[in-house]
């Protein structure tokens, strides 16, 4: 089975290629980080697997009609600012919006979907705060919330972890790793070598608009391909059972 289906997906902004013809299949059960350097095409192919950038080839996400897409996947973009003074807990609520009737009151199954993903993301403390009045990162935790509150078999995040804090980090991983062993799946476009190979079953590595990796974090994160692709130096080891990656210095040219 697939949550996700690409074939021949393309991306060009412009006239510049972003994304090059790209096959990628996501599966339940797989939370997969998207890597690679800056403007290596990550965002770019998110949103074109999700129908918010012009793409060619076909993206089974794509392809649905609007309802069934908002039901299929959930989508967490870059930008974190919140513009609307909502509270913290009407925001999270956005989240059910895609599986409710026009109108209709939040039923109990909504309800707990919403206090799960706020505890997850330790801000239930802000229910009734306006969320325009929070820091960057609670801001952050509560987009991430309203993400996880969907429920949806598939989600899309890019950049997550960004700007949270190490513990806020680590739980945002979580949430998404324990998405992936409820038999969903996540697509984390992720800079934190460390959390991705922690955290990811599967690694997506891009550069120049191209898929150049995909595989297990260990096969992935050699200490060759990330001189290669982001012209660093890596201490690799290996705790809990997971690889670490530690960048040190730049390569020499
Ligand atoms: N709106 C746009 N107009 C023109 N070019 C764009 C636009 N958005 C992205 N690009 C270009 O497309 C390429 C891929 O960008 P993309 O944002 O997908 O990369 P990314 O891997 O997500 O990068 P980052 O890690 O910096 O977020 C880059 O060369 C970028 O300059």
């Amino acid at each position: 089975m697939s949550l996700l289906t690409l074939r021949g997906l393309s991306v060009r902004h412009g006239d510049r290629v972003a994304v090059h013809p790209t096959d990628l299949e996501i599966g339940p059960g797989e939370l997969v980080g998207l890597v690679g350097p800056n403007g290596a095409g990550k965002s770019s192919l998110m949103r074109g697997a999700l129908g918010l950038a012009r793409a060619g080839g076909e993206s089974s996400l794509a392809a649905l009609p609007a309802p069934a897409r908002a039901r299929a996947a959930a989508w967490l973009p870059q930008a974190r600012e919140i513009a609307w003074a909502v509270t913290v807990e009407t925001l999270v609520g956005l989240g059910r919006h895609p599986l409710r009737a026009p109108g209709a009151p939040l039923s109990g199954a909504d309800r707990s979907a919403i206090a799960g993903a706020m505890a997850r993301m330790d801000i239930a403390g802000f229910a009734d705060r306006p969320a325009t009045e929070l820091s960057g990162g609670e801001q952050a935790r509560v987009l991430i919330a309203r993400a996880l509150a969907q429920q949806a078999p598939l989600t899309l995040a890019d950049e997550p972890a960004a700007g949270l804090d190490p513990a806020h980090q680590l739980a945002c991983m979580g949430a998404f790793a324990d998405l992936a062993a409820e038999g969903r799946a996540a697509v984390v476009s992720l800079h934190d070598l460390g959390l991705a190979a922690r955290f990811c079953t599967r690694l997506v590595m891009m550069a120049g608009g191209r898929v150049v990796a995909d595989g297990a974090p260990d096969a992935v994160l050699t200490a060759d391909r990330l001189r290669e692709v982001y012209g660093i130096e890596t201490f690799l080891t290996r705790a809990d059972g997971a690889l670490v990656v530690q960048p040190m210095t730049l390569s020499r040219p």
